[in-house]
């Protein structure tokens, strides 16, 4: 078999794996320790003068992390006790295995992109745990929740559309298509919301995105969403099996994840799917990843709205989450850096749980990078053969394009896309709905 291609890095001068590095990744930690600064008063006011040294502390460590991007530092090892400190160490170990050049160190300009990446918001975690009695502050919390209030006219338009519709069950089956593809186009545009992209810097939804979709259709380089319908419908017709599951590897919070919970509520209220499963960040992840607390905060806002279509659904999809027809999970190994298709020898329960999905949804772009591995895969290669053997069930991915990674395109189709818009791999500009079907 041919030899997998290099992966992405920051090595490649002008790609947008060092643009990150060099720019976005120090803006980001100057944004956290500006945030942790903002809050001294609160902290002192919960904790008094040890919330002062906590924070003192904690942006101190940032800063050193800072520093350690900018001058290109070597990656060093973990030193709090995590549940997962000691496999992020061992990742580091085998990385340095690796080397057999320069002084045998991985480094932020030198190692896979997706590593050093993954690495920083690791190290951004330790800073804070490390960093009592503030150890259980979200540093991008505040720009997740701004993301959320900013968007409330498109929830709010959203939530009264998903309202009109139910119950979806009876709806024409032309029409239940229709809807279906509606709400997965709303979907695949909310990701264009994610606040690492930005630097951390509003990025929310205030156009009708759903009077927007015709429009944004020529933008949709490969749509596989037929291949959804097919497998879902045959399962709605023939009622067999009595569960069918959906599971969602959720990205980013804010008007992303509403457009989540709306597809989600309209595939039970359709009668498509019987369960939907969530799979979220255990820790604050590339800025707006959705963890635990963000998932309930979110949904205790829904239902508090004083807009009356929000609150109907804040309510309905909380009593989901109370009669088991959501749930949520969280899983370390979501936020390590190891690509999907190690998942079966690192974590083989997360992969047999995976394998009881009917249909799993992956959202967004660090999701791509991981089922792709983060390698410099041609154009024109087969999604099914990138994905290098990760099949727990069928799977599609819903990203808008934030990166220099993009499979599955027809001969010709990249530099055709190249010649009219050099940067449209990286702006978020385009999606794709790309399907791995049943074996
Ligand atoms: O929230 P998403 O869609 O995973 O995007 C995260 C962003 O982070 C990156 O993965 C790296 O910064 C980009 O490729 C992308 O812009
Ligand atoms: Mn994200």
């Amino acid at each position: 078999m041919a030899e997998s291609p290099a992966f992405l890095s920051a090595q490649d001068e002008g790609s947008f794996a060092y643009l990150t590095v060099k720019d976005r990744l120090p803006q980001i930690l100057t944004k956290a320790i500006d945030t942790l600064h903002r809050h001294r008063s609160e902290f002192f006011e919960k904790h008094g003068q040890e919330g002062m040294e906590a924070e003192k502390k904690a942006i101190s460590l940032l800063s050193k992390l800072r520093n350690e991007v900018q001058t290109d530092k070597p990656i060093i090892r973990l030193a709090d006790k995590w549940v997962d400190t000691d496999i992020w160490n061992q990742y580091l170990e085998h990385e340095q295995s690796l080397l057999d050049e320069s002084d045998g160190e991985p480094h932020w300009f030198f190692s896979p992109w997706l590593f050093v990446e993954c690495y920083m918001y690791r190290r951004i975690h330790e800073a804070v745990i490390q960093s009592p009695p503030i150890h259980d502050f979200d540093v991008f919390k505040e720009s997740k929740d701004e993301n959320f209030f900013e968007s409330q006219e498109s929830i709010d338009a959203l939530c009264m559309h998903l309202e009109q519709l139910k119950p979806a069950r009876d709806l024409h089956k032309d029409q239940l298509k229709d809807e279906l593809f509606k709400l997965l186009q709303i979907s695949l545009w909310g990701n264009k919301c994610d606040l690492s992209l930005s630097g951390g810097k509003s990025s929310s939804q205030k156009t009708d995105v759903m009077n927007s979709l015709e429009g944004l259709k020529p933008f949709i380089l490969i749509n596989d969403t037929e291949s959804l319908w097919a497998l879902l419908s045959k399962y709605k017709k023939t009622a067999k099996p009595p569960v069918v599951r959906v599971d969602i590897v959720l990205d980013n919070s804010g008007f992303e994840l509403i457009t989540d919970l709306v597809l989600s509520d309209f595939l039970l209220s359709s009668e498509l799917a019987t369960e939907i499963h969530f799979h979220g960040k255990s820790i604050p992840w590339f800025v707006s990843d959705v963890t635990v607390r963000d998932f309930n905060w979110i949904l205790e806002h829904v239902r508090s709205s004083s807009q009356k279509s929000m609150a109907t659904c804040g309510a309905d999809w909380e009593n989901h989450v109370k009669m088991g027809r959501w749930i949520y999970h969280d899983h370390i190994f979501w936020t390590l850096p190891h690509p999907y298709c190690e998942m079966p020898q690192v974590a083989p329960d997360l992969y047999a749980e995976l394998q009881k999905a009917h249909l799993i949804l992956f959202k967004g772009d660090l999701n791509y990078r991981k089922l792709m591995s983060d390698r410099k895969w041609e154009f024109t290669i087969p999604f099914h053969q990138a994905l290098c053997g990760f099949h727990p069930a069928p799977l599609c991915s819903i990203r808008t394009l934030k990166c220099e990674l993009q499979v599955g395109l027809q001969p010709g189709e990249a530099e055709r896309l190249m010649a009219s818009d050099p940067h449209w791999l990286t702006t978020g500009k385009y999606g794709i709905f790309q399907f791995d079907g049943p074996l």
